[in-house]
Order: structure tokens, then sequence, then C-alpha cells
């Protein structure tokens, strides 16, 4: 049988990393990931000097020895984690040609569509592979397909999976992941560590006078923080705490808690610190901790390392005996299945 004229892709889109763990790479890489507007939401100039004159001058070399920590044989974690997720969903979803992109390096976006469209496909179902809306992530996303898209004559249709932060599905899905980690530990305390923002930029997808405004303006979500990052983050915890029954309380007295990690610059970030809140932990007497960091589905630097090489270090400096950082959804079966889940409730009915 021929192949359909007309055929529905996917495409599911990560933030990128450097093809190899040197400065130059990685340099490249940053070039690249933080001249983008929406992550570095200052105006050109300052983004030029900031970029050109701060960052790029010290950060390569430093974050290159980070990667090195984390690199396998096979690449960087996050690339290897989504060649073997697409790889796993293809088992799932034969119909349809699937393909993997990186908002910055490689494969990029561009190429992605190419392939896409020469399987003939006019209609793609996109994938930000983010739980949860940031302007700098999924926005960004969003933003590089529509606009490549918009290039072309045939413009194909796009169908987007939205943020997924409360999702029965990918709860269900961290929850297979961690549970056996948790009855194996039986830690003091569980901290869900999410990737963090800078205030100002939270603040600009919500209304200011809810968002970061008020100290316990993420504890629901309503209308006017229906965007908010930290809100949705908060989301996702307590769905997590309920599905692994660690109860409804939360904070860094009780069971579980939950923090943001990564900041970049001095700008003020949301609150709390991951790299605060861990030695608190240990210093107020949790010697067994849990980490899971939901807003990534993959392990990548800032899970393997941030939080599983210097984060365990400063655990156990401050008084702490074992950090276990529970492994990303990465390519799991039950991650598999919720994807495929998230893919089939957008596909159009016909192929
Ligand atoms: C979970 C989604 C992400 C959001 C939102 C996000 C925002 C954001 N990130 C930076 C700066 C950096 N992030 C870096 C790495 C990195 N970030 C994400 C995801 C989100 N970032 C991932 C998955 C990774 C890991 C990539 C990998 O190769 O493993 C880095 C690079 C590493 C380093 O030098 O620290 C930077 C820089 C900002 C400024 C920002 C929002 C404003
Ligand atoms: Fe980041
Ligand atoms: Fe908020």
């Amino acid at each position: 049988m021929s192949a359909p004229l007309h055929r529905t892709g996917i495409l599911l889109v990560n933030v990128g990393t450097p093809e190899a763990p040197e400065p130059g790479p990685v340099r490249r890489y940053l070039r690249e990931f933080l001249s983008d507007p929406r992550v570095i939401d200052i105006n050109p100039v300052g983004r030029w000097l900031l970029l050109n004159l701060i960052i790029l001058p010290t950060r390569p070399k430093k974050s290159a020895a980070a990667y090195r920590q984390i690199w396998t044989d096979a690449g960087s974690p996050l690339l290897v984690h989504g060649q073997a997720l697409v790889a796993a969903l293809g088992q799932r979803i034969a119909e349809h040609p699937i393909e993997l992109a990186m908002r910055y390096g490689s494969p990029s976006i561009e190429a992605a569509l190419t392939r896409l469209r020469e399987r003939s496909c006019d209609h793609i179902v996109l994938v930000p592979l983010y739980p949860h809306y940031a302007s700098s992530s999924t926005g960004s996303a969003l933003d590089k397909v529509y606009g490549t898209v918009a290039k072309l004559w045939n413009t194909p249709f796009i169908t987007v999976v939205p943020p997924f932060y409360d999702h029965p599905a990918f709860i269900s899905a961290f929850t297979a992941v961690g549970r056996p980690r948790l009855d194996a530990l039986a830690p003091d305390h569980v901290l869900f560590s999410f990737h963090g923002l800078p205030e100002r930029q939270v603040i600009a997808s919500a209304d200011p006078q809810l968002c970061v405004a008020k100290p316990d303006c993420c504890e629901r979500l309503v209308d006017g923080n229906r965007n908010c990052y930290r809100a949705q983050c908060f989301a996702t915890a307590r769905a997590l705490a309920a599905s692994l029954e660690l109860g409804a309380e939360h904070g860094i007295e009780q069971r579980w808690s939950i923090s943001f990690q990564s900041r970049l610059g001095r700008t003020p970030w949301i609150k709390p610190y991951t790299d605060q809140v861990i030695p608190a932990l240990a210093g107020r007497g949790v010697r067994k901790l849990a980490v899971f960091c939901p807003a990534f589905v993959a392990d990548c630097l800032e899970t393997l390392e941030e939080i599983g090489v210097r984060a365990r270090a400063d655990f156990v400096a401050a008084g702490g005996e074992t950090l276990e950082l529970i492994p990303s959804l990465n390519a799991e079966p039950a991650w598999v299945g919720a994807l495929e889940q998230l893919v089939r409730e957008r596909l159009p009915s016909r192929l």
C-alpha cells in the first residue's frame, strides 16, 4: 500500500543541549539559548552586553565541567532520553511519523519540520516537553515552530498539546517511577524542586495583583493565575503528593515541600530557592531526603548535576545522610503510555 498523501506527524520539542561537554560547544549553545528574548527578557542592547561581557566569558568553562560529570557514552542525557522516548513512542503510535527537535542546537526545529513534510505530513501534533507553561520554554518552542511554518507556502496545521502539569496520566507516570524509590528509601521528607524563573516573567504571565504579590498566590489555580508557572508547579506538587499519599499539608515542617532551582543572574527568581531549602532541611533534622524534579520530563544537567551532585553534597555538608534524586520520566513505559494518551487526545480524526 502506498503512503497516504496527507498525514499527521508528531513533533516533540525540548530545550536542547550542547554537542559536546567542552567550552566551545557549550558557548555556542549558551549563545543561542540566552539570545532568546523570551529567556533574557531585557532590552536588546542590555541582553547583548550581559551575554557578551558577563555570561559568555566565564560560564561556558564552568558549565562544560558540569556537563562532563553527567555525559554518557551515547551523548548528553537530555538528547539520549529524547531519542529513546521517540523510539518507544513509535512502537505505540506506528501509524504517525514522529520527530524529536530541540529549541536550541540540534536536531533543530527546522530540520524536524522538513523531515515531517518529506513524509507527507500536513498536520502536526506538537508536544512541548514541558509540563508547565513558561514563556521561556513552551512559549519559545511555539514561537519558533509557528515562525518556521509561517514561511512556507503550504503551512501545515498545528495542534498543540497544552501544559499537562496536573494531567492524571503525567501524575501517574511520575508516581509509578517514584513510588518504588520512596518505598525503598523511606525518606523523612520529600522535596519537589522545579526549574525556577525570574519573578518578573511569572508576573507577566498572570494578574500582577495576584501573582507573587501575595504570599499564598499560587496555592490554588484561579482565572487570574491560570498561566502562572509557579501556580502550575504548586498544582503538580499537590497532585503528586496526593498520589504518593504524602498528606495534604506542605511546608518545610511537613512531609513534603516545594522549591525552585537553576537561578541565573541577580534579579529575584521565584522562591523558595532549592539551594537554601536543602541545607535548611538538613538543619532541622531531615536525614533522608528524596527529591523529585517534576518540571523536567527527562534527566539532564539540572537534575543529574545540580541536584544529584551539588545539592547532595550541600545536604551532606549540612548534616544530612542521604539525598536520593528520583529519576525523571525519561523513556519509562509509564511515561511513554502517558505521552501516547496526551497525543491521542489531540490527534485529528483522520490520519
Ligand atoms: C523546565 C523548563 C525550563 C524552563 C522554564 C527554563 C528556563 C530558563 N532556563 C534558563 C537558563 C538555563 N537553563 C539551562 C539548562 C536547562 N534548562 C532546562 C529547562 C528549562 N529552562 C533544561 C532541561 C536544561 C538542561 C539542558 C541540558 O543540556 O541538560 C542552562 C544551561 C546550563 C547552564 O549553563 O546552567 C541555562 C543557562 C533561564 C535563564 C530560564 C528562564 C528565564
Ligand atoms: Fe533552563
Ligand atoms: Fe502565582
